[in-house]
């Protein structure tokens, strides 16, 4: 692989210091600028070879047709959707991501969001420091034997799976590349979406946001749920529409969510979060020092390989590390034929 000269990287969010310590040790200036504006954007991106971003970042087509000299956007985490892939492709930019830093870590706070959901953990913790001692209000209901449905069968879905079976529940999922027999291996009996929903105590969502996904969870299949369902996002919003959620909860139809990522972030759409059933986060799945230290690393070291022209290693699963694979070889190899990636996978 021809190695990519990059001289000079903009960091456009709070990403672990090591990842402009490696970058500085192999030559790269780096410039940290959080909170830019688009136009200021715009205006600058010019200077640099290498963009590092997180979810804040919307790296628009318009910032990316601005970008005279960029080689490669960096996402120091997993989802992608803040980038428009297609219009970095067809400038023949590369998109990488580090899809398995965060992976834990999201996991985690999606089986936190469950267990709260259960026990009504927040609002019991918000009474108490209001002064109460409220405990018919709180009354919560076991996990155990409980059925948990896990849409989307890739990195963070397994170690949901895995973590919420030690609690007793059952397992059932849906993924339309992971096969059942992959799936079954670690516990989760996969079925297809008009199966799983009647069945489900709780849906917990795992998928990237992508057309295919938007509004997985709608009135209608919200109508086929089980009434009372319990629901977990801590993928992306949109997956389960947000209106079509809070008309749920006023029917009752589902009976609380715990939420971690929106439309809109911050959201100004304030009917959901105030909603006494929801349970929310600021985009939180990421954020520990773990997982950090882990995506500033390996998105740093990304780039570093690139600049010495090594063959971009990672954790390579299948299809499931598709933004850094295929960008890299659709840019890489075949340059001249740029592909939707979203479509690409979408498709496989
Ligand atoms: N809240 C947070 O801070 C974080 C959120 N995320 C989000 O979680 C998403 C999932 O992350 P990973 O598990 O690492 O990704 P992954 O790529 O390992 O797994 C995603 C899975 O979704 C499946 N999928 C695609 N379309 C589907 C559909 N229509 N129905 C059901 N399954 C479908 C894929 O086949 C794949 O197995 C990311 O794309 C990102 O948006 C990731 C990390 C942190
Ligand atoms: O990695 C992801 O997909 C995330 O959603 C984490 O986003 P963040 O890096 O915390 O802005």
């Amino acid at each position: 692989m021809a190695p990519i000269s990059i001289k000079s990287v903009l960091i456009s969010e709070s990403v672990d210091p090591r990842c402009r310590a490696i970058l500085e040790e192999n030559g790269i200036r780096v410039t940290e600028k959080q909170n830019m504006k688009k136009d200021e954007l715009i205006a600058e991106i010019k200077d640099y070879d290498g963009l590092v971003v997180r979810s804040a970042t919307k790296v628009t087509a318009d910032i990316i047709n601005a970008a005279d000299n960029l080689k490669i956007i960096g996402r120091a985490g997993t989802g992608v959707d803040n980038v428009d892939v297609d219009a970095a492709t067809k400038k023949g930019i590369i998109v990488m991501n580090t899809p398995s830093g965060n992976t834990i870590s999201a996991a985690e706070l999606t089986c936190a969001l469950l267990m709260s959901l259960s026990r009504n953990v927040p609002q019991a913790a918000m009474s108490m420091k209001q002064g109460n001692w409220d405990r018919k209000k709180f009354m919560g209901a076991e996990l155990f034997g409980k059925v948990l449905g896990i849409v989307g069968l890739g990195r963070i879905g397994k170690e949901v799976a895995s973590r919420m079976q030690s609690f007793g529940m059952r397992t059932i999922g849906y993924d339309p590349i992971t096969p059942p027999e992959v799936s079954a291996s670690w516990g989760v009996e996969q079925m297809s979406l008009e199966q799983l929903w009647p069945q489900c105590d709780y849906i917990t969502v795992h998928t990237p946001l992508m057309p295919s996904t938007v509004g997985l969870l709608n009135d209608e299949t919200f109508a086929k749920c089980k009434k009372g369902v319990k629901v977990v996002n801590c993928a992306r919003g949109g997956i389960i529409d947000e209106a079509a959620l809070v008309r749920a909860l006023e029917s009752g139809q589902c009976g609380g969510a715990g939420l971690d990522v929106f439309v809109e972030e911050p959201p100004k759409e304030r009917s959901l979060i105030n909603h006494p059933n929801v349970i929310s986060c600021p985009h939180l799945g990421a954020s520990t020092k773990e997982a950090q230290a882990r995506c500033g690393e390996d998105i740093a070291l990304q780039i570093v390989d690139m600049v010495q022209g090594k063959k971009l290693v990672g954790a390579v699963s299948s299809t499931q590390n598709y933004f850094s694979v295929l960008c890299y070889y659709k840019t890489c190899i075949s340059k001249d034929k740029p592909q939707n990636i979203i479509q690409l996978f979408s498709t496989c």
